[in-house]
């Protein structure tokens, strides 16, 4: 559905050449949700810009929904729907008026884009709204509307620029719910970027994850936990002298990438946390090292980011 070689897309400025996208390449099968993440500046929406057309790349290729970006742009717009970062409805219409624009600027027929509307305003749970000024919609039905927009024309493949940024921890969770729903009823490709990395944790079958213009990992959430982060145990024991020991044993477990003592406390770094504890406490209770408390924590993306970094993305992303 989407493919892309090697695009790559510098800006001249005053003060010199940015390197925004340096030589992307990419996958994205019929019906997968992706997410592409990556911290403020990372080149998600020029790269985001270049599939939907929006920008030429320029150097490398990219076909989306089996056109060429470059080449066929109209055959690319007709198979995607694009909801971008700014908000897509005018203040003072409607909202039943906007999605019936919309979709006769899709040349749909009246009565084609009337029922759409209708359907759409059902499934984003609008209905109740049609007929307000989109001025008076809160931030969450907003974007449920912008979503609801970009789907107008029934697009195969749905782009959504950082769809949550903005709202409120309520409104966001609700636009997931939404979303995962719309994927469910309609099979459709939808690629997102974000910096919320829950966003992509909880939607997303495959994360492709962008640092300063280049692409540094492309996995499903679990498999990039488990193989770029790991587990990692804590455990206390009764003194210094006993964390040092404790670290060492730990050392000697299987698939350990580290085990470092601060003060009484041991911080475990490895694969399958859970399984191994009980044998690292076996291990310290024939050393008769005495554990005082354990605790397994599950990594998260942002333990991966800072795996392949040395960055958090969820500092680089707030700061
Ligand atoms: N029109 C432009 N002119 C000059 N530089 C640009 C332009 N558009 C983007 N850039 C630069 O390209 C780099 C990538 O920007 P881009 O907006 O693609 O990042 P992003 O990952 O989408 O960030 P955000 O999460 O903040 O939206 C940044 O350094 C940005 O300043």
């Amino acid at each position: 559905m989407i493919a892309a070689r090697d695009l790559t897309r510098t800006f001249k400025t005053k003060t010199g050449t940015v390197e925004a996208v340096r030589g992307l390449s990419l996958d994205v099968a019929e019906g997968e949700l992706v997410a592409f993440l990556g911290p403020n500046g990372a080149g998600k929406s020029t790269s985001v810009r270049m599939l939907t057309t929006l920008l030429p790349p320029t150097s490398g290729s990219a076909r989306v929904g089996g056109h060429d970006v470059v080449r066929d742009p109209a055959a690319v717009r007709r198979q995607i729907g694009y909801v971008g970062q700014g908000t897509g409805s005018g203040p003072y219409h409607r909202v039943r008026d906007e999605l019936m624009t919309q979709g006769r600027a899709q040349r749909m027929s009246a009565a084609s884009a009337r029922n759409r509307a209708d359907e759409l305003l059902a499934m984003l749970e609008l209905d109740g709204l049609a007929d307000r000024d989109c001025a008076s919609l809160s931030g969450g039905q907003k974007r449920r509307l912008d979503v609801a927009l970009g789907l107008m024309h029934t697009p195969r493949i749905l782009f959504l620029d950082e769809p949550s940024t903005g709202l409120d921890p309520h409104s966001r969770a609700n636009l997931w719910e939404h979303i995962t729903r719309l994927r469910k009823q309609s099979g459709m490709t939808i690629f997102l970027t974000t910096h919320y990395l829950e966003e992509a944790d909880t939607m997303a079958e495959r994360v492709l994850i962008m640092d300063h213009g280049v692409m540094i990992a492309d996995d499903t959430p679990e498999k990039l936990k488990a193989h770029l982060a790991g587990d990692t145990l804590r455990i206390t024991v009764n003194d210094d002298a006993q964390a040092g020991r404790a670290a060492e044993l730990a050392r000697a477990l299987p698939d350990v990438r580290e085990a470092r003592c601060e003060g009484r406390a041991v911080s475990v770094t490895l694969r399958d946390g859970e399984a191994m504890l009980p044998e690292l406490i076996r291990r310290l209770h024939r050393a008769d090292i005495e554990v005082v408390s354990a605790t397994v924590k599950r990594p998260t993306l942002d333990d991966v980011f800072l795996g392949l970094t040395g960055r958090s993305l969820r500092e680089t992303a707030a700061s």
